[in-house]
């Protein structure tokens, strides 16, 4: 369970101005470059305190961010294993779904961008979280790549808050709904882009 309440966030100016959101179901976050979309996730994590409001979670969050929480002097597999360790889970099947077994004995920092997205998903994926919270997970990704990151999200029953700054991207992703941020507000809107 993920709630926010009331979420405020000012930097310089204000960013979030009063977001309640209930993460249930898959539910993704567009807006423009700068609306506010990682200041939210980050917020919903626990990694960037509101200035104002609340936020209530129960089970444990898998989070991956755009800045890979992986060491990059570790290998892949020494990175998954150290996580899997920490909440007494397995690493390699969920390795071989993202396709990253070939990069076990590579070097994280030695890893492509897209690669790191993988690598970092996987990692956030270890022990089945009870929710998952992305930002823009598929971004940067060759089709290939999104096609497997897309299977393994949807093959999950779990809650999701997902950004995207191209939402058109996500289609491959089954979203159950769709915000846009708005001057720092949410805003449902459809899809918002149709395959027709
Ligand atoms: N630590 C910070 N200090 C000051 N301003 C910040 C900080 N973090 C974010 N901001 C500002 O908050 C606003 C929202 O940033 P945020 O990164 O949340 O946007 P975003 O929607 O994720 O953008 P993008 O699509 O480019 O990733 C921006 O104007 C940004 O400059």
């Amino acid at each position: 369970m993920l709630r926010l309440f009331d979420i405020w966030k000012k930097f310089d100016n204000w960013v979030l101005k009063g977001v309640d959101l209930d993460v249930a179901g898959r539910v993704l976050i567009h807006g423009h470059n700068g609306s506010g979309k990682t200041t939210l996730v980050k917020i919903a994590a626990g990694l960037l305190a509101p200035t104002k409001g609340g936020v209530e979670r129960a089970g444990r969050l898998g989070v991956s961010l755009q800045h890979p929480l992986l060491h990059p002097d570790l290998t892949v597999e020494e990175n998954l294993k150290f996580y899997a360790r920490a909440v007494g889970a397995a690493y390699r099947e969920l390795a071989e779904e993202l396709g990253l077994v070939p990069y076990l004995r590579t070097r994280f920092a030695h890893l492509s961008f897209g690669w790191k997205r993988r690598a970092d998903l996987a990692r956030a994926l270890i022990g089945e979280p009870d929710v998952l919270v992305l930002d823009e997970p598929l971004i940067g990704l060759d089709p290939e790549a999104r096609r497997v990151v897309a299977d393994a999200l949807n093959r999950r029953g779990v809650s999701m808050l997902i950004t995207a700054s191209s939402p058109c991207e996500y289609l491959q992703l089954r979203i159950d709904r769709f915000y846009q941020i708005v001057d720092g507000r949410l805003v449902p809107t459809q899809p918002p882009c149709s395959s027709s």
